[in-house]
């Protein structure tokens, strides 16, 4: 694991941001050999979305030759409501960049077969072979898309019962009201994320603190889902300081000395 320990939200969001954008562009998509890529939703991300927007629009990417695959979507909530992941996802992002519309795959939380939706959304991602870059963010329980705690740490899509912590978390895109949250959600699974080929997942703020140190420090465990990522070769957190705050002094060094290192060799 790689940890990149910054000091405010906005460094996370330009930090990724130029990641993703080098990444794409080492890659040299083509039509017929496009770059795969994992997006979220959740106000984490918003700030590397507006940075990806301006490096686009500065000419530094393309995403014409990019297929995207969303990690997550309620269940039951119209496409064209305002809090959507489809919603979300064009509004603070598509709509601003190059991307053909059939690129995008974001799961049909209204498909009237559940099952087969997510199954469908798993073969999509196999026709591709693989993702590349996953990118994602974390509940403040360390769940990870929607793999609340205690998902099994293999699984695939599927529907998830949302936690009261989560709907509470994201009643703050309902007008507050928890009511309007919905309950389930469809999800890709622990499993389907550790198949990309390379997961970089976004922590911003002390909300995050603990899952971040259970994601570091702990051990493995179903509970906090996101640990998972221990079992990834090619995982990257990228952080602001307030998030780090439940990490050891010394663990923190550690990365920081380690990037240090990296930017040396250069
Ligand atoms: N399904 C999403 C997750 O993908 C996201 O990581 C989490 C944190 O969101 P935020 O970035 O708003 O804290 O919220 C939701 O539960």
């Amino acid at each position: 694991m790689r940890l990149i320990p910054l000091k405010q939200a906005e460094q996370v969001g330009m930090w990724a941001a130029r990641y993703i954008v080098d990444r794409i562009n080492e890659f040299a998509p083509t039509v017929e050999r496009p770059f795969i890529l994992g997006l979220p939703t959740g106000g984490t991300p918003l700030a590397t979305y507006q940075q990806l927007i301006a490096l686009h629009q500065r000419g530094e990417v393309s995403f014409a030759n990019v297929v995207t695959f969303n990690m997550d979507e309620y269940v039951g909530l119209p496409e064209a409501h305002p809090q959507s992941y489809h919603s979300f996802m064009y509004n603070n992002f598509f709509n601003h960049i190059d991307i053909r519309r059939e690129n995008i795959h974001i799961l049909n939380g209204n498909a009237a077969d559940l099952i087969a939706e997510c199954n469908r959304y798993e073969e999509q991602i196999r026709h591709y072979g693989r993702i590349h870059l996953f990118l994602g963010g974390v509940g403040n329980d360390g769940h990870i898309a929607f793999n609340e705690p205690a998902s099994s740490l293999s699984s695939r899509t599927r529907i998830k019962t949302l936690t009261e912590d989560t709907r509470l978390a994201n009643a703050r895109f309902f007008d507050g009201d928890l009511q309007q949250v919905p309950k389930l959600a469809l999800t890709v699974g622990v499993g389907t994320l550790l198949d990309a080929e390379e997961i970089m997942i976004l922590v911003t703020g002390h909300a995050k603190a603990q899952a971040l140190q259970a994601a570091v420090e702990g051990s493995v465990n179903h509970l906090w889902t996101i640990s998972a990522l221990q079992l990834h070769p090619r995982s990257i957190m990228v952080c602001d300081e307030p998030s780090t705050m439940e990490l050891k002094v010394k663990t923190v060094r550690y990365f920081q000395e380690l990037e240090a290192e990296n930017i040396k060799r250069i």
